[in-house]
């Protein structure tokens, strides 16, 4: 009798622990579920600043991909791959293209690219649509934006199946200066009317080529390119607004990075707060008679500064073809031409 209920307590017991163990197992998964729903819920909404988020979805991989084993032991030793906010710096070899385009290709997503070809810059388009389609985001579906004062010189370049190109008119202007701070206030107004068709948005510099492949390593939620110019130097002498009236002003001894106002994106939201706050910030400038150092790069400088970028692509994704390649440059993928400022600019 004595050994049964014994026998007795000690089922009840078990039972008791395997119920706690169960409670504990779904009180979790719940958890985890619910945690997804908040993240959906703050993308709706918007958030008031850039929230650093570098993947948006489950990492899901084809079974059986076959791809070369990953290292935390071996790789770029010569470069900083990741800031000191944990965004990654996008490197030749730090990444496995194979390993992304079987992530990205199956989502179906949609990147579109700006690009501003206003007066004799007209010129350039041929080239930078030429090598966008041999080198940016192959085999994914791009939509580019020409936005011109001179449509009817719009080059014909075959595209190939699911890219499509987007001509928009612009009024020229008399300042280069205007020109190129103005594309923020266009971006805004794109990417307003764009609304959830485009995943994906980069605003790129016409007076460019591609020369090897960009493509879905440089995807995240607020992406920066590392001016080719500046990286070696120390921020002291990095060409930010220096002026504290200007609302693109950095403090000495501020800032991380200098980044090109020739290349940036991210998804359609962050670009939207980014083009939207430059602007406004821009012409609130202009009104007490302001005009930042390098226009809309100096204000998407400080903008990067407070809003730091998810990913941050190095200067691979913006050379200039008048330097000499550094070492630690393995590829060139996007380069900015040599050009005849007094011969293209409005005004010099
Ligand atoms: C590589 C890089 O980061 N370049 C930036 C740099 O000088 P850049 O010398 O590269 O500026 P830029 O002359 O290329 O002008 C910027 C862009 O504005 C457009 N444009 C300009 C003038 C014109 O008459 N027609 C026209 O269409 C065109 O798309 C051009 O690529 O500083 C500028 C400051 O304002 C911009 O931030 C540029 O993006
Ligand atoms: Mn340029």
């Amino acid at each position: 009798m004595h050994l049964l209920n014994g026998k007795i307590v000690t089922v009840i017991l078990l039972l008791a622990l395997l119920l706690g163990v169960l409670y504990c197992y779904i009180f979790q998964s719940y958890r985890v579920v619910g945690s997804f729903e908040q993240t959906d819920v703050t993308q709706v909404d918007g958030p008031p600043q850039a929230v650093i988020r570098t993947h948006d979805f489950p990492l899901v991989v084809p079974n059986h991909l076959q791809y070369k084993q990953p290292s935390i032991l071996q790789g770029r030793t010569d470069v900083v791959t990741v800031t000191p906010w944990l965004a990654p710096v996008v490197w030749e070899g730090t990444f496995n293209p194979v390993l992304l385009d079987s992530i990205y290709r199956p989502r179906n997503i949609t990147v579109a690219a700006t690009v501003f070809a206003v007066g004799k810059y007209i010129k350039f388009l041929k080239d930078f649509l030429e090598t966008s389609e041999q080198h940016f985001f192959v085999g994914f579906k791009v939509h580019v934006y020409v936005f011109t004062d001179r449509a009817q010189e719009v080059p014909q370049v075959k595209m190939a199946a699911g890219r499509q190109l987007m001509v928009r008119s612009v009024p020229s202007s008399k300042r280069w200066q205007e020109i190129s701070a103005r594309r923020m206030e266009m971006i805004q107004t794109l990417i307003e009317e764009l609304h959830n068709s485009t995943d994906y948005i980069f605003c790129l510099d016409v007076d460019s080529k591609f020369h090897g492949h960009w493509g879905a390593e440089s995807l995240g939620s607020l992406v920066a390119v590392i001016h080719p110019g500046y990286y070696r130097d120390d921020r002291s002498r990095f060409p930010y607004e220096r002026r504290p009236t200007s609302r693109a002003y950095i403090a000495p001894g501020e800032g991380d990075f200098y980044y090109c106002g020739g290349a940036f994106g991210g998804r359609l939201q962050e670009v939207h707060l980014l083009a939207k706050t430059c602007r406004a910030n821009f012409e609130a400038d202009a009104k007490d008679g302001i005009e930042a150092a390098w226009q809309e790069e100096s204000h998407l400088n400080r903008y990067m500064w407070t809003n730091k970028p998810s990913k941050v692509l190095s200067p691979e994704y913006l050379w200039q073809d008048f330097k000499s390649r550094n070492p630690e440059v393995h590829i060139v993928r996007f380069s900015g031409v040599i050009k005849n400022y007094a011969e293209i600019r409005p005004n010099v």
